[in-house]
């Protein structure tokens, strides 16, 4: 048996999952945390990683191997190879000012023509902005800029700092994909080249890029003692949610709706998206066209808030929050706990609202959670929508997907019908299927299963009180 590995290096934990080349079967899995925070010594994801492929019982006999991982993290080496600050992460939101400076600079009609995207925070041309002005020792000492995945996969392949490694620091070697680059802010979608002018305006200096890899394409092979064999070849990796889509084979008429640390909501399209109100960013996918995205910074998390408050696992609170009405009995929660990126309101804080005596029961505020965090994804269709796209499904993953109450009251949220794929890790799976691709040269056919399609149960009440509640931001 052929196998193949993918990883999914996510804001929360590592996850691998090794598949048969064959027939795309999961044949084992593994997974490790990942430290809390939104500033993170890029080190700790190569600990997580290293300990999860053990967990997943090694990678002697894998052929192939690729990873995703969380998007837009600012990954700066020095002209060693050795990372100069911890990687400021996607909803790390310090460099909010940063960005309205870049738009300030450019405006946004330009960056959305030239990179797909509206700066906000999260995108890794901020993070450069910031560091450049809060940090300028650290920022002239960039040599290479990389995002989470293309410093793993550099480092999987045996690049490193020369005390750490056995090929040494080569930072010609850095790869990076597509959809990945296309979350920096200094990358065009459209024409598939670096805005070299965008990262100096960023930066303050030029600096060595990962090369970008097309779907299919082979960023190296492995080295002995960290993958199977010196010849295991390494795929081109992802962002996470390029690495969903694939791994979805999500096409034509789908919406996934992942519900993770971040919530996203995003389609494969054969042409860029372009949307200068920066809702919806116009990623590339892993695939060779185009994904459309909107992201929220609340997602799984704000239910793990709530279900820590009423001191309940997750299967309760998703009791408590079916034992209530629709509605919740007026009770609103806008869950901007982490500030937001869509609605950009980097300083926000979340609002419980519309409570009497007689709405506040548990039952409410375990509903208000689910229906809070829904609607906010509610809005991301919406906005994809504007960019001519009309979903016929909605597959909802992530981990929060896993929630029978959250999979219930998506069918009373959305006007779409909602379709449970069997639960997996998508963007590991995704990552195997890159494997797979840079292995054999063709795009695996792998099924996956559909679990549950909730009954459609739209409530537009739930969406009418969270509009006005919303509203006061
Ligand atoms: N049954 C569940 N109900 C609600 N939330 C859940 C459930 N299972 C896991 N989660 C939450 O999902 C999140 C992890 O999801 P995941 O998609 O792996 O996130 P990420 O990819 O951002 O690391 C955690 O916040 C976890 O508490
Ligand atoms: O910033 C984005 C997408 O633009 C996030 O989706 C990150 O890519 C993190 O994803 P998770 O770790 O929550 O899956």
């Amino acid at each position: 048996m052929t196998l193949v590995a993918g990883i999914d290096s996510s804001t929360q934990s590592c996850k691998v999952v090794i598949r048969d080349l064959d027939t795309g079967a999961i044949v084992r899995s593994g997974r490790a945390s990942h430290p809390d925070g939104t500033e993170v010594p890029p080190a700790a994801w190569w600990d997580a990683l290293r300990a999860a492929l053990d967990d997943a019982g090694g990678l002697e006999d894998v052929a192939a191997i690729s990873v995703g991982g969380q998007q837009h993290g600012m990954v700066v080496l020095d002209d060693q190879g050795r990372v100069i600050r911890d990687a400021l992460l996607w909803n790390d939101t310090r460099s909010a000012g940063a960005a309205e400076d870049l738009i300030a600079e450019f405006s946004a009609a330009t960056l959305a023509d030239r990179t797909g995207l509206v700066p906000v925070a999260s995108f890794t041309s901020t993070k450069l902005r910031w560091l450049r002005d809060a940090e300028p020792e650290n920022a002239a000492r960039v040599a290479a800029v990389a995002l989470p995945h293309d410093w793993l996969t550099w480092r999987l392949r045996g690049y490193g700092p020369a005390d750490d490694s056995s090929l040494g620091p080569d930072l010609g070697e850095l790869t990076t994909d597509r959809s990945d680059a296309s979350g920096t802010g200094y990358w065009s979608p459209a024409t598939g080249e670096y805005d070299r002018d965008l990262l100096v305006a960023a930066l303050g200096h030029d600096a060595i890029l990962p090369r970008v890899l097309g779907p299919g394409d082979s960023a190296g092979t492995g080295v002995a003692g960290y993958s199977t064999t010196a010849d295991a070849v390494v795929g081109p990796g992802a962002g996470d949610n390029a690495g969903a889509a694939l791994g979805l084979g999500a096409g034509e008429g789908d919406a996934v709706v992942s519900i993770g640390t971040s919530g996203t909501v995003f389609a494969v399209t054969p042409v860029p998206a372009r949307d200068e109100s920066g809702s919806v960013a116009g990623f590339a996918d892993a695939s060779g066209e185009f994904l459309p995205l909107v992201a929220t910074l609340n997602a799984a998390r704000v239910l793990d808030a709530i279900a820590r408050v009423l001191g309940v696992t997750h299967d309760e609170l998703g009791t408590l929050a079916l034992a209530a009405e629709p509605g919740a009995g007026g009770a609103v929660l806008v869950p901007y706990f982490e500030g937001e990126r869509t609605p950009n309101l980097p300083d926000a804080t979340a609002t419980l609202s519309g409570l009497t005596l007689a709405s506040t029961t548990r039952e409410n505020l375990a509903r208000a959670a689910v229906e809070g965090m829904l609607c906010a994804l509610a809005d991301g269709v919406e906005a994809v929508r504007r960019q001519g796209l009309e979903p016929k499904r909605l597959l909802l993953v992530g981990g929060a997907a896993q929630n029978p109450a959250v999979q219930a009251i998506a069918a009373q949220v959305f006007d779409t019908p909602v379709e449970i794929p069997e639960p997996a890790e998508y963007v590991a799976l995704g990552a195997a299927v890159q494997a797979a691709w840079a292995l054999t040269g063709s795009r695996p056919a792998w099924d996956v299963q559909t679990v549950a399609r909730p009954a459609p149960d739209h409530q537009p009440i739930i969406r009418e009180q969270y509009r006005a509640a919303a509203s006061a931001y």
